[in-house]
């Protein structure tokens, strides 16, 4: 495959290079850098010395033209770049997956959430959460790669959505994530020693992941475990997110609660409707009775590990999953809609052990 890869610098860039180093089926690897222009990857990102990409030097966006020949596009930019290259690409019959929010909202909550203008779209986005689109994904042109927050609390709550086993407008999530999250520029709320030692919420009541989250749970409330594809479903469904910065470099850790509304639902019933929910996904693991998950179980993968316990006194059932940012909540996850969209094996190149 012939693949071009904008914002390849950046830290989902480069897990998405390193996912895409000793792939045989890489025929073709184009990478944009503006500040690295003209440079080799090894020159820049010296981990990839002597590797098969390592040789590759980075073009200018300015060189941004004709990429006719390649069989897809990955963006990993900030918000509000990808529109400036979408039609184009798609004019150019080259599949497009967007790592940013650009295109995951229709407009009115894009401004709303993001504070900022909504590009125009003439260019319908699936949204990639395989788990839950993988059809739609497979024949898509444009998908639009799920946030790292909203990948984490959809796969612990979905199951709880389409059963609708839980009140849709009390779900409250916490959630936490590594400073890589933040992006690799530096800013001072992501300099080491603001972060080191110590935890802090931030953005509360106001994270632009929460719509995001709602309109997916909606749809899995109206639909359950069906998705016909086009509109989304319209049905309120609130969720309260708290995202808080941890002090480590990867991984995001969600524990979210929702009242349960039988009241004789105990854990291993809620248990045994995750694991049929999840059973044939290659990179959800719904982990047994009494067990949850931990971040360095996760790191360096495309895997989502789910735990769930029922606390029977206040009737609340807790989903807790654990993901990397950059691996299911970013580049593995791009690369996972990317074998979908190419009609390749799902897993090809993301079949990887935690780092741990
Ligand atoms: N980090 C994460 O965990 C996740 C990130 N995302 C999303 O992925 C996207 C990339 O994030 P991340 O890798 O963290 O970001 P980084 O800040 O680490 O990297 C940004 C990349 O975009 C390039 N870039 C910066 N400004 C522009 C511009 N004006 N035009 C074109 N290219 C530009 C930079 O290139 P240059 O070499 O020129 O500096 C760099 O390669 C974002 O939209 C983010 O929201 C989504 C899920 C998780
Ligand atoms: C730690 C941290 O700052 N994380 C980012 C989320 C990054 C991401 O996944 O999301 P987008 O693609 O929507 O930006 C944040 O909270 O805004």
């Amino acid at each position: 495959m012939r693949i071009a890869l904008l914002g390849a610098t950046g830290y989902g860039g480069i897990e998405t290079l390193r996912l895409l180093e000793g792939r045989k089926d890489v025929e073709e690897l184009v990478v944009f850098s503006d500040r690295y222009a003209e440079q080799a990857i090894e020159q820049v990102l010296p981990q990839f010395r002597g590797t098969s990409l390592g040789r590759i030097a980075f073009s200018p966006l300015a060189k941004f033209h004709d990429l006719s020949l390649m069989d897809a596009a990955l963006l990993a930019m900030p918000h509000g770049e990808a529109p400036k290259y979408v039609e184009r690409l798609l004019d150019q019959d080259v599949r497009v997956i967007d790592f940013s929010g650009d295109y995951r909202l229709p407009s009115d909550l894009y401004e709303l959430w993001y504070h900022a203008p909504a590009a125009e779209r003439h260019a319908p986005a699936v949204y990639g959460l395989p788990e839950r689109y993988r059809e739609q994904i497979r024949t898509a042109r444009l998908v639009a790669n799920p946030g790292c927050y909203a990948t984490a609390s959809e796969l612990a709550l979905l199951p709880l959505l389409e059963q609708r086993l839980i009140d849709p407008l009390r779900i409250v999530i916490d959630a936490k994530s590594g400073v890589s999250g933040a992006g690799r520029n530096p800013k001072m709320t992501t300099h080491f020693a603001e972060v080191a030692e110590s935890l802090h919420a931030y953005k509360v009541g106001a994270h632009q992941h929460t719509p995001e989250i709602e309109r997916i749970l909606a749809d899995a409330w109206v639909r359950g475990r069906e998705h016909g594809g086009g509109e989304f479903a319209s049905q309120d469904v609130k969720v309260l997110l708290t995202t808080q910065l941890l002090p480590i470099k990867r991984g995001i850790y969600v524990t979210a609660y929702g009242q349960l509304n039988k009241e004789e639902m105990t854990t291993a019933d809620v248990l045994g409707i995750y694991q049929t929910r999840y059973e044939k996904e290659p990179f959800v693991q719904v982990l047994p009775l009494g067990e949850m998950p931990e971040i360095r179980q996760v790191t360096g993968t495309n895997l989502c590990q789910i735990g769930v316990h029922v606390d029977e006194r206040t009737h609340t059932v807790l989903a807790v999953a654990a993901i990397d940012n950059l691996g299911k909540g970013a580049a593995g996850q791009a690369l996972q809609n990317l074998n979908l969209m190419l009609g390749l094996k799902e897993t090809l190149g993301l079949q990887l052990s935690p780092w741990w």
